[in-house]
């Protein structure tokens, strides 16, 4: 528990655990915001009703993910744990606190939801009170909203309808991240450059700056919009849609002033599922890119490289 980042906060100068080396810190922290990042209202013709509930969801469970951190520490050390196997627990770092050289200044709580969503919430923290009921109305929201966003995806390609139905989105995991304020931004990181394993990932950030993308070369910031989630393309997806579509390199840094809290809502495959580039979009000019899969075993290639993308997907690519 005292690993946690939010009980070291108050200290003047950042520990050399948390320094990262020169050419991976951020240095200038208060990169331009990238202006050209699509939004999207999908639900334009939502009565005044539906979107005032939706406004209250949203806006009850970043309340309740953010009271998880204001616990007092008996309550957090109930759900605190540095075991990487562990499914729903509150930890800090990245995946494997004891195997990291230098650690994220980031604690989080990470827990699956579907399937079985109803079995799942008897493993979500007790406390807060409403944590569970909250969240639980949240995440069933939001698998709605990822199916609907997959659906659309399915359609821009050119696939099947309901293509992504089934298992290759049938689980779900939540995470929520917390930054608090850091004595020294430029030389730390809240989470490290890497893409996301998974289909589709969508992030509710609240009002503080924090995450970036790499884009052209470059990192850009990923500005807050009200009601907005973000939606990242994971590796997954690029492969099924046989680089068609890229998954996004983000990362996220910290500032000295204000705790930073996120919610990242994970979509993606059974782990014994078969990945591989949609057949529908193979042809004589369009030859596969990746070789076929279990996912259990770009996850593990995924953990032992720390989300090194290029190196992960690598493994994955045909000879050419
Ligand atoms: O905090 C953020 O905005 C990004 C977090 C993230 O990339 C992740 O949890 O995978
Ligand atoms: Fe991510």
């Amino acid at each position: 528990m005292e690993n946690l980042v939010s009980s070291r906060c108050k200290v003047e100068s950042l520990s050399e655990k948390y320094i990262f080396p020169p050419e991976i810190r951020p240095g200038k922290v208060d990169v331009a915001l990238c202006e050209s990042i699509p939004v999207i209202d999908l639900d334009e013709k939502a009565g005044h009703d539906r979107a005032t509930i939706a406004q209250e969801i949203l806006k009850a469970s970043q309340d309740v993910v953010k009271e998880v951190f204001q616990m007092p520490a008996e309550d957090q050390a109930s759900i605190y744990s540095e075991d990487p196997n562990r499914s729903c627990r509150l930890f800090t770092g990245s995946f494997h606190y004891a195997k990291e050289d230098v650690h994220c200044w980031r604690d989080f709580l990470k827990h699956p939801c579907h399937p079985d969503l109803d079995q799942n919430i008897q493993q979500w923290p007790e406390k807060p009170a409403r944590y569970r009921q909250v969240v639980g109305t949240y995440s069933t929201e939001v698998k709605k909203l990822a199916s609907k966003i997959l659906e659309l995806i399915c359609d821009g390609l050119g696939l099947e309808s309901g293509y992504f139905e089934g298992e290759l989105s049938e689980t779900s995991a939540l995470v929520v991240n917390q930054y608090p304020p850091c004595p020294d931004p430029s030389l730390t990181l809240g989470v490290r450059k890497h893409c996301d394993p998974n289909l589709i990932t969508i992030l509710l950030q609240g009002d503080v700056c924090g995450l970036q993308v790499f884009k052209d070369g470059e990192w850009i910031g990923v500005g807050p919009v009200p009601h907005a989630f973000v939606i990242n393309i994971g590796s997954q997806l690029q492969i099924i849609s046989n680089n068609k579509l890229k998954s996004a390199e983000h990362r996220a840094v910290t500032n000295s002033r204000d705790a930073r809290t996120s919610t990242a809502f994970f979509v993606g495959a059974r782990r014994d599922s078969a990945i591989e580039p949609a057949k529908a979009l193979i042809n004589a000019e369009n030859p596969p890119v990746y070789r076929a899969f279990e996912f259990t075993e770009f996850l593990s290639n995924y953990l032992s490289n720390t989300g090194d993308t290029e190196v992960v997907l690598e493994a994955f690519k045909l000879q050419e």
